[in-house]
């Protein structure tokens, strides 16, 4: 048995995954693999993203908020076709019920126009929006290409770790509905009882976030929340990752997507989380090296998992629901059913 009682979140050097030696990365994995299983969560430093595309990332986000709520709902995600754009405040509500405090704007994986995904008018696949504001669109997009690539290295890292070959997931990432996330928690001393973003777990196979204040809080086996402030070595900005739905599912609960949330702060913050995911259509079901026969994961399709969870979480989408414009899919899961939130449910 594995303690998941843990108080403090590992710091992983994850450098010797662009080794050429086989041993560096499996050292590498094995950390990866220990801290998917005893915590969900996980620090990575020597990830080789260049300070300056976090910088220029960062300032492009400042400048968008920073616009008035009218130019910014130009980009209202409910007006646009593939569920990508500005997000406004009390758009989405979590595990309290109670809108969260934040604004955020949502960036698709660049889907080629001609990508059969994008033809077929696959949910949440499509164009991205971009507002007309200068230089935005290019250290957006820069970013998101940077931290794709770090995520598909990580999945080689959680593929060794599961005895899988690294390039297991490979041929099931081609144009997923993986989103990048600005998200802003404005300072707003009033709202005393708002939570930033309510409990949850991400519903991918992992996250890659860069918060730049403390705020995020992650939930252990004893019911108590743990704190995950930015940390750095050496100079170097730490991403906390983060294993998602489809991970807990694949390794039938070794890998835990730990529930996690945001409290308010007495800063303004931003941060942004890139959901690593695979294609729509895949198919997760426990591997058979985890699979003890147990019902409790049932096969989901990643894709189907995360327009379910953003029809019941959306605003705008849970009106199209109730006015039968859209369908739950057949295979809908309801929200909080996996990692340590189906044992604490918080209050
Ligand atoms: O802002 C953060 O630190 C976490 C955000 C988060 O958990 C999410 O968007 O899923
Ligand atoms: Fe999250």
């Amino acid at each position: 048995m594995t303690s998941k009682t843990f108080t403090e979140i590992p710091v992983i050097d994850i450098s010797g995954l662009y080794s050429e030696s086989i041993e560096d990365r499996l050292s590498v994995a094995e950390q990866m693999g220990k801290a998917a299983r005893d915590v969900g969560f996980l620090y990575v430093v020597g990830h080789g993203m260049p300070a300056d595309k976090i910088t220029a990332l960062r300032d492009a986000a400042k400048r968008f908020f920073a616009q008035s709520e009218a130019e910014k709902m130009k980009y209202y995600i409910g007006s646009s076709a593939s569920h990508k754009g500005f997000v406004p405040e009390g758009e989405e509500i979590y595990g309290t019920g109670k809108p969260d405090k934040k604004e955020a704007y949502d960036v698709g994986f660049p889907a080629p126009h001609d990508h059969p995904l994008v033809k077929a008018k696959t949910p949440l696949i499509g164009q991205n929006e971009w507002p007309a504001l200068d230089n935005f669109k290019e250290p957006v997009l820069d970013y998101y290409e940077a931290v794709f690539a770090l995520g598909r290295k990580l999945f080689s890292g959680f593929s060794l770790a599961l005895g899988l070959p690294e390039n297991h997931f490979e041929s099931m990432i081609t144009c997923p509905p993986s989103k990048l996330r600005l998200i802003h928690y404005p300072l707003d001393t009033e709202a005393e009882d708002r939570p930033g973003i309510g409990a949850h777990t991400d519903y991918e196979c992992f996250t890659i976030l860069l918060p730049d204040q403390p705020g995020l809080e992650v939930m252990n086996d004893n019911g108590e929340w743990i704190d995950a402030p930015p940390i750095k070595k050496n100079g170097e900005e730490a991403f906390v990752i983060n294993i998602g739905d489809m991970l807990e599912v694949l390794t039938a609960g070794k890998f835990v997507a730990t529930s996690h949330r945001v409290r308010k702060v007495a800063h303004e913050r931003y941060s942004f989380p890139l959901f690593f995911a695979c294609d729509y259509h895949t198919l997760i079901r426990p591997l058979e090296q985890f699979d003890d026969g147990s019902a409790e994961y049932k096969e989901l399709s990643i894709g189907e998992h995360m327009y379910s969870q953003a029809l019941q979480s959306y605003r705008y989408l849970r009106e199209k629901v109730a006015k039968g414009e859209l369908s739950l899919p057949e295979r809908a899961t309801g929200v909080a059913t996996f990692g340590h939130l189906k044992n604490n449910k918080p209050a």
